[in-house]
């Protein structure tokens, strides 16, 4: 039987970064840099000023000195006015400071303070002496022109965009994102809303999948729900184009696990245990078109679990990203619970500031699916455990 680091492993290897391409900034949210933004120019681009206020010749702006006002210089201006000797310019926030310039006073450190005028006023007196350089904000010292301002392998979010733009950039390379299918399998399986006759249960792994693949910022291209027909399977299989296939059910070794007989040994598809609880029964590989194929077992628990271990680290890794797991923390068990021996045991948990209990009073199955309703992490207790004692320390992933 695999380990799950083995089976990780092994999936990991194949999830290589998706080819790159080119997209508008308001596309790449969630996307993963592929090449290093370099800013077309000095961030800030030009000398400009931090304070609506007067640009002055600092030496002359002595406390009591009475200066003329000669320019008025907007923000989005392109003026460079002449200042002689004991001239000012009136100039507000983010205007190109006049060459003649070396500091700006803001308002409150003159006079006539902050009243709102239209017009600049023809003189000001000097309350407060600006420091050399005062309120001006040079260009470069924020970035060089060329420089790095978002390096290759960064999630982009809105900081990281906003960033991009003001370099001067209105598209980034970026990895494409994961085109994924979702196919339940199972004859059992009915609409949500339907009413079910005796054998017959709502079918939810793929809501379940297409929310989770969605999360993982990946695109649902497909969702299908498929009886266990061999011949009608591998009719939605041959339909579909994507990079990723999430299949739940007929992993195991029952009679009609269809999935099972279908890919198995088609490209590097190989099923077999591996030592989780729940989530035993898995398939894994590339198939003849190039896809990855997950093979999830049916049980909505292990669907969940098995996600989390195995395809959303994946889906992460073919879009670019190097932190493909979820954190860890470590709480203490606020009750015992059994845990399978041999097997890495994944348990939907409750958890407040310094305790972790099971979601559910009933155990670890796989068919307690509504576990997942009040789940907020998973416990990962490892295979050599056979019981977590009241008050143990337990290593939780959590999951927002
Ligand atoms: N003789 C053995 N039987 C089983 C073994 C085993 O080792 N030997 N393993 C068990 C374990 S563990 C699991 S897990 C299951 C997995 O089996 P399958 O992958 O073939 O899953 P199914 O039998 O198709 O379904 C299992 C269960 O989940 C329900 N299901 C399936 N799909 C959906 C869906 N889309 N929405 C909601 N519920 C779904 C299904 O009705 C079954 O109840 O095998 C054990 N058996
Ligand atoms: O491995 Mo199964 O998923 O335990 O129920």
């Amino acid at each position: 039987m695999r380990t799950v680091d083995e089976h990780r492993a092994r999936i990991l290897g194949t999830a290589a970064p998706l080819p790159v391409e080119t997209i508008p900034l308001d596309r790449a949210r969630g996307r993963v840099l592929a090449s290093d933004i370099r800013s077309r120019w000095p961030v800030p681009l030009f000398d400009n000023s931090g304070m609506d206020g007067y640009a002055v010749h600092g030496a002359d702006a002595t406390v009591g000195a009475e200066l003329r006002v000669v320019a008025d210089v907007p923000a989005g201006s392109s003026l460079d006015p002449a200042l002689g000797p004991g001239q000012a310019a009136r100039i507000m926030t983010g205007a190109p400071v006049p060459t003649d310039a070396d500091a700006v006073i803001p308002l409150e450190h003159t006079d006539l303070g902050t009243e709102v005028r239209a017009d600049a006023p023809d003189r000001i007196t000097v309350t407060t002496a600006p420091r050399p350089g005062a309120h001006i904000r040079r260009a470069g010292e924020d970035a060089e022109a060329g420089s790095v301002t978002v390096a290759a392998g960064t999630v982009l979010g809105p900081w990281q965009l906003s960033s991009a733009a003001s370099a001067g950039h209105d598209t980034v390379d970026v990895h494409r994102s994961p085109r994924v299918a979702v196919v339940s399998t199972g004859s059992e399986l009915i609409a949500p809303s339907a009413r079910p006759v005796r054998g017959q249960i709502p079918e939810s792994n793929s809501v379940l999948l297409a929310a989770a693949v969605a999360s993982a910022g990946a695109e649902v291209v497909a969702v299908h729900t498929v009886a266990d027909d061999k011949a009608a399977l591998v009719t939605v299989l041959d339909g579909l184009d994507v990079d990723v296939v999430v299949l739940s059910g007929g992993a195991s070794v029952g009679a009609f696990d269809v999935v099972k007989a279908v890919l198995d040994r088609t490209g590097s598809i190989e099923f077999g245990p591996v030592s989780m609880q729940p989530g035993k029964p898995q398939g894994f590989g590339v198939g003849d078109d190039g896809a990855l194929y997950f093979c999830l077992p049916g049980n909505p628990v292990s669907v969940a679990v098995s996600f989390e271990m195995f395809v959303r680290p994946a889906l992460l890794a073919l879009a670019g990203r190097s932190d493909v797991d979820r954190p860890r923390v470590t709480r203490r068990a606020a009750v015992g619970w059994r845990t399978p021996p041999g097997r890495t045991q994944v348990l939907p948990v409750v958890l407040d500031d310094t305790t972790v209990r099971p979601a559910t009073s009933g155990g670890s199955g796989s068919h307690l699916v509504s576990s997942l309703a009040v789940a907020q992490a998973l416990a990962i207790v490892p295979a050599d455990v056979e019981r977590v004692g009241e008050g143990a320390s337990v290593e939780v992933m959590v999951l927002t």
